[in-house]
């Protein structure tokens, strides 16, 4: 069995408002890139890397990766798009039940923990698993004026992180199906979801944030900066 890390790593960050790509942009003195896939590899080393980037992406430097076995793919559109790409430069390499677990690059303050226990989770569950947070705050749906339309019960409300981990056939079979749909899926989960299936949730840290607006570096930053955290 070969574990495959697909990493999307070929988004522009434009909510981010930098002078670069956010995965370019530096905590602790390092590429936020760097960050993350040193902990993918602190938890997973013998792991095959396939990392997502834009075909223009001029920033890029082969001294981030940890790995020994890695490989660069030129990713799509979308996200989904990039992750697909990246599933069809291992066909040749991946078997059909080949877990594969995909983790944005804007999320570097995952922990090994939590990867451990996804990946454990993923390998147990046939329709996979996505790590998650419960919602702590109390939710609301918004009327078009701005104002509340009404308060969505938490109950059972997570938010999806990643990584998300599947078997490689499965995920292929997924999000090409959500392409032929024109289903424009924001995580791969739901893609699996819309087979009819029900990918575990597993409890995740809260840290685990995707960095995405200006506000988010700064957090980032101390996290990574805690004891043991980089
Ligand atoms: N065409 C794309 C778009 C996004 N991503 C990746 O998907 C992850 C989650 O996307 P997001 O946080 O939205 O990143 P961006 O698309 O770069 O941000 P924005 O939406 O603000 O432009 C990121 O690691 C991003 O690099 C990707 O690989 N390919
Ligand atoms: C995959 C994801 O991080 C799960 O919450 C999220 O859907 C990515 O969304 P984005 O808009 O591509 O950042």
């Amino acid at each position: 069995m070969t574990l495959f890390l697909v990493v999307p790593a070929a988004g522009v960050g434009s909510r981010m408002k930098a002078d670069r790509p956010k995965q370019y942009l530096l905590l602790q003195g390092r590429p936020l890139m760097a960050h993350t896939l040193s902990r993918l590899h602190d938890a997973f080393p013998e792991a095959v890397l396939v990392l997502c980037l834009d075909h223009e992406d001029d920033r890029f430097d082969a001294s981030m990766v940890p790995f020994a076995r890695w490989q660069r793919v030129r990713g799509g559109e979308t996200r989904a798009e990039s992750v697909r790409a990246g599933l069809a430069s291992v066909a040749e390499q991946a078997a059909p039940d080949d877990l594969v677990l995909v983790h944005d690059v804007a999320r570097p303050c995952v922990q090994v923990e939590d990867l451990y226990r996804l990946h454990a989770a993923a390998g147990e569950h046939a329709d996979g698993a996505l790590l998650a947070a419960p919602v702590a705050d109390t939710m609301k749906r918004a009327d078009d004026c701005g104002g509340v339309l009404r308060t969505e019960s938490r109950a059972h409300l997570f938010h999806a992180l990643t990584p998300q981990g599947f078997r490689y056939d499965l995920l292929c079979q997924a999000l090409d199906a959500a392409r032929a749909g024109g289903v424009e899926v924001t995580d791969e989960a739901s893609a699996i979801e819309a087979l009819g299936r029900s990918p575990r949730l597993v409890p995740g840290r809260r840290d685990n944030i995707k960095v995405t607006h200006p506000e988010d570096l700064a957090l980032a930053g101390a996290l990574l900066a805690l004891p043991g955290g980089d």
